[in-house]
C-alpha cells in the first residue's frame, strides 16, 4: 500500500474540500503541518491530491532539485480555460512552448546588461512615484501602481507613459485583477468539477461564467492592445526601443508563430511583475506607519550616505545595510505571494518514504516558511535587527534564511525571472520614499493620531493589503526642489 505524507482526516469523495479555506488558505496548511509536525502534508480536494511543502529543505529538495518533475502548472479551468489566460507562460505547462518563452525572457531581462532596467526604473520613480507623491498624496495607492507598473509595462513596450492615470497601465490593472482572482486553487467548483464549464450563463449560480466571460475580453484586450501599439510605433518611430521593438528587430522577418511567442512573453512578464513589485512598496507604507522608530533609523542611514542635494541611486544600495534589513524584513513578515504559485509534478515521486503521485499540486508555502520559529524567532515581530551582526552589518554568511533570495521568488525552474527588476524597484522606491518624506498616521478633528488598521483579504494570489490611508509629507523646501527639478511639469508624459 503506497504511504502518503501525512494528512488531515478527509471525507470519502469530497476529501478535504470542505476543510479548504478559500482565503487565506496557506494558514491552515501551516496549521496541519505543525499539528502533524511534518514539513510535507497531503490534502485531497475530491481526489486532486495536493502537497504543501513548509520547510525550505523540502521545497529545494523537491522543487528546485527535482525540478525536471515539479515545473509543470495546474491545469484550472477558470483562468487556463475560462478566462484564456493559456497565452500567458506563467500559466503554461513545462513544455517547449514555455521553455521558448522562458529563453526570451532570460537573454532580455536577466544577467549583465541590465543598464537599460535600472535606468528606466529610476526615471520612473523621478518623473512619477515622487512627484506624484507631492503632488496628490492621498492618491498613494494609484501613484504606486503608475510609478513601479509604469516602468514594467515601459520596458516591456517602449510606449510613451503618461505620469498620471496611464491608460496602459490601467488596462494592466483591470486584466490583473481578472488573472490574480481566478487561480486561486479551491476558489471555482468549476477548477474541481471541469464539466461545469459547460453550463450557460444565464444558468443559476453559474456566476462564475460570468466572471469568466468578462475577465477573457479584458485578458484578451490586455495581451494584444499594447503590443500592437508598440508595433505602430515601431512603424512610425514613435516607440522608443523595448523589449518587443529588440525582439521584432532581431526576429526581422518574423512569422506570425514568433510574434505570438513576443506578445505572450511581454505581456507575461508586464503582468508578472506589476502586481507583485506593487504590492512589496504598498506594504512598505503599511510598515512605516507601523514603526516610526524603524521609518527614523532608516532615514538617518539614508540622509547620512546620499547627504544633500541628492536623491538616492541605485548605486547606494550596498551603503545602506539597515535598509535592506529593513525590507527582507518585510518579504519575510508580509510575504508579497505566501503561497507563490503551485507547481504540478509530471510524475510519480517518493520523499522521506513518502509517495506522491503524478499530477499532485505542489506548493512551496511561503509563509510557513518566514514564521518558522526555529528560524525566526518571534516571527511575527518585525524585527530588522534579525538580518544585522552586532555592528550593523548585513551578516554576511546569512546563516539564517534570506528573505531576498530564498522562497520569496519561488523555486526551480519557475522561479521569478523578475527578481532583479522586483528587488531594485522595492529598494529604490523606499529609499527615495525615505529619502523625501515622512509617513505618518492620519489625524482625526482634534489632531489626534488615528491608529492604522491594515486588511488583507487573501482572496488572491498575491496579498496585497486595502487601501489605507495615511499622511505623506515632504521632509523640506530642499526635498521638495530636488523632486521639481527631476520632471517636466508641464509634459504629461515621463
Ligand atoms: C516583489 C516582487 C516579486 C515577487 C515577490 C515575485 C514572486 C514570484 C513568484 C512567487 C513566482 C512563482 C514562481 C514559482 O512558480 O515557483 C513568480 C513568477 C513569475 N514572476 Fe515574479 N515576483 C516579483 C516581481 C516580478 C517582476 C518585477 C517580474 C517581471 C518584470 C516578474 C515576473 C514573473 C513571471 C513572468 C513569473 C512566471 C514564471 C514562470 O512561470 O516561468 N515578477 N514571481
Amino acid at each position: 500500500k503506497k504511504r502518503y505524507p501525512p494528512g488531515p482526516k478527509h471525507l470519502p469523495l469530497l476529501g478535504n474540500l470542505l476543510d479548504i479555506p478559500r482565503c487565506h488558505a496557506y494558514k491552515k496548511f501551516t496549521k496541519y503541518s505543525k499539528e502533524l509536525d511534518s514539513d510535507i502534508i497531503y490534502v485531497d480536494a475530491a481526489g486532486q491530491p495536493i502537497i504543501v511543502l513548509s520547510s525550505l529543505k523540502a521545497c529545494n529538495d523537491l522543487l528546485s532539485k527535482r525540478s525536471n518533475i515539479y515545473s509543470d502548472r495546474f491545469h484550472q479551468t477558470m483562468s487556463f480555460e475560462l478566462v484564456d489566460c493559456k497565452r500567458l507562460f506563467a500559466f503554461q505547462p513545462y513544455n517547449d512552448e514555455w521553455r521558448e518563452a522562458r529563453r526570451l525572457v532570460v537573454k532580455y531581462f536577466t544577467g549583465p546588461g541590465k543598464t537599460p532596467i535600472n535606468n528606466c526604473i529610476t526615471e520612473f520613480v523621478r518623473k512619477a512615484l515622487l512627484p506624484n507623491l507631492l503632488n496628490t498624496p492621498d492618491d498613494f495607492f494609484t501613484h504606486i501602481r503608475n510609478g513601479i507598473g509604469g516602468s514594467i509595462v515601459s520596458l516591456v513596450y517602449g510606449l510613451p507613459t503618461q505620469r498620471e492615470k496611464d491608460p496602459w497601465i490601467a488596462l494592466a490593472d483591470e486584466a490583473l485583477a481578472c488573472m490574480t482572482s481566478t487561480c486561486v486553487p479551491g476558489k471555482y467548483a468549476v477548477d474541481i468539477f471541469p464539466f461545469l464549464k459547460h453550463i450557460p450563463e444565464w444558468f443559476p449560480e453559474a456566476q462564475f461564467q460570468k466572471e469568466a466571460r468578462v475577465g477573457r475580453e479584458i485578458v484578451a484586450r490586455y495581451i494584444h492592445e499594447p503590443f500592437e501599439a508598440s508595433k505602430r510605433g515601431m512603424a512610425e518611430g514613435t516607440t522608443q526601443p523595448s523589449f518587443v521593438t529588440r525582439c521584432l528587430e532581431s526576429l526581422a522577418g518574423a512569422d506570425e508563430q514568433k510574434e505570438l511567442l513576443i506578445e505572450n512573453v511581454s505581456s507575461t512578464f508586464a503582468a508578472g511583475g506589476t502586481d507583485t513589485s506593487v504590492t512589496a512598496v504598498k506594504n512598505f507604507f503599511a510598515v512605516l506607519l507601523l514603526f516610526p522608530d524603524i521609518q527614523e533609523k532608516a532615514q538617518a542611514e539614508v540622509d547620512s550616505v546620499i547627504g544633500s542635494g541628492r536623491l538616492p541611486e541605485l548605486s547606494d544600495k550596498p551603503n545602506m545595510p539597515y535598509l535592506r534589513a529593513v525590507l527582507k524584513e518585510l518579504l519575510r513578515w508580509n510575504p508579497v505571494a505566501p503561497a507563490g504559485l503551485p507547481h504540478m509534478t509530471t510524475e510519480d515521486d517518493s520523499y522521506k518514504g513518502y509517495f506522491i503521485p503524478k499530477g499532485s499540486i505542489v506548493f512551496g508555502n511561503t509563509w510557513a516558511i518566514m514564521h518558522d520559529e526555529s528560524v525566526f524567532p518571534e516571527p511575527f515581530n518585525f524585527d530588522p535587527t534579525r538580518f544585522l551582526t552586532p555592528e550593523g552589518q548585513l551578516k554576511a554568511d546569512m546563516d539564517i534564511l534570506d528573505p531576498e533570495t530564498d522562497a520569496t521568488f519561488g523555486f526551480g525552474r519557475r522561479i521569478c525571472p523578475g527578481i532583479d527588476f522586483g528587488l531594485a524597484s522595492f529598494w529604490l522606491s523606499a529609499a527615495c520614499i525615505l529619502a523625501c518624506f515622512n509617513i505618518a498616521p492620519e489625524l482625526d478633528e482634534m489632531g489626534t493620531p488615528i491608529p492604522p488598521k491594515f486588511e488583507y483579504l487573501g482572496k488572491e494570489i498575491i496579498a496585497h493589503p486595502e487601501p489605507f490611508k495615511c499622511r505623506i509629507t515632504p521632509r523640506s523646501k530642499e526635498t521638495i526642489a530636488l523632486i521639481r527639478a527631476g520632471y517636466d511639469e508641464n509634459s504629461r508624459y515621463i
